[in-house]
């Protein structure tokens, strides 16, 4: 049997990290080498199984970095993702990111960094949700010149303890219609006021915060007459955590290069 994939967890004591942790942990293929957070974080040191809830695996809470991992599993925050990146490159490990919320200057590093290590970047690293994403831009293309038009409205959903808003999720399914769509497609975030009548050429977007909700996306085509509401719900955070861990062994071997979750799941 080879050797099993050396993961770190970045952002380990968050809600995703902790299941990242939990699933690597019930993985033989894969051992968890690092649970890195920031050196302010009340728990360094505390057992990351335990925090996760499994039990000690012998893997403390620790802001220093790892010399000896193959992948980085990145789920943090936008402020945490510079060092992130310089971190992976000088230490030539594959990085797996998943955090939202991101500049554009953050995601020019991240394409920099791209050329000299192997990198998976998605907003949401599910199976469902990128799926979802396909048949999204087929309902586009099919609809797209109806007599009366077509109306795209995309409606995220998301726990109230979210820092980012709209989802990158629901940002990239919009980019995505809006390749079918046109380069005049705009994307406007919220209505209010007299904003007279809803123009062809545009995306909705709408962030809802509520409770525990793990996400939840719904891209509501509307017509004359007729509608198509394309929803896809977590029902918890298992669907991404699987997600990152299969787009980690992905990695595994692949020369520098920016990914995502279409070239993970071959779609
Ligand atoms: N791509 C995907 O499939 C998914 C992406 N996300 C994204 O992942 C991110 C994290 O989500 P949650 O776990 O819900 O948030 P969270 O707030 O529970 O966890 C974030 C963790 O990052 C830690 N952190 C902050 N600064 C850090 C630093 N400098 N170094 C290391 N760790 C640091 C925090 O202490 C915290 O434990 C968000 O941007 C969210 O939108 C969430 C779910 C799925
Ligand atoms: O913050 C979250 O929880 C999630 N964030 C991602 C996003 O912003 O798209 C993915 C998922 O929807 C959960």
């Amino acid at each position: 049997m080879s050797a099993p994939l050396r993961i770190a967890v970045h952002g380990a004591a968050g809600r995703m990290g902790r299941r990242v942790i939990a699933l690597a942990t019930a993985d033989k293929k894969i051992e968890v080498v690092a649970a890195i957070e920031h050196d302010q974080h009340n728990l360094l040191g505390t057992d990351a199984g335990e925090l996760a809830g499994i039990g000690a695996i012998d893997v403390p809470l620790s802001s220093k970095w790892p010399s000896d991992a193959d992948v980085v599993i990145d789920f943090s925050l936008p402020e945490a993702i510079d060092r992130c990146i310089d971190k992976c490159v000088s230490h030539n490990t594959s990085l797996v990111l998943a955090t939202t919320g991101m500049t554009d200057e953050q995601v020019e590093r991240l394409r920099d960094a791209a050329d000299k290590i192997p990198v998976v970047w998605a907003p949401s690293m599910s199976l469902a949700v990128n799926l979802s994403m396909k048949v999204a831009q087929q309902i586009t293309e099919k609809l797209m010149s109806v007599p009366g038009g077509l109306d795209v409205e995309i409606i995220e959903r998301h726990h109230r303890f979210k820092a980012d808003a709209p989802s990158g999720t629901a940002l990239k399914f919009g980019d995505m219609i809006a390749e079918k769509l046109g380069d005049d497609t705009k994307h406007v975030h919220g209505r209010e006021g007299h904003t007279g009548k809803r123009t062809q050429n545009e995306i909705g977007y709408h962030a809802v915060r509520v409770g525990d909700n793990p996400g939840e996306h719904t891209i509501v085509f509307g017509m004359l007459g007729e509608r198509i509401e394309l929803n896809v719900a977590a029902s918890n955070r298992d669907c991404y955590a699987g997600g990152s861990l299969a787009a980690a062994k992905w990695l595994s071997g692949r020369s520098a290069g920016m990914y995502d979750m279409f070239d993970v799941l071959e779609m």
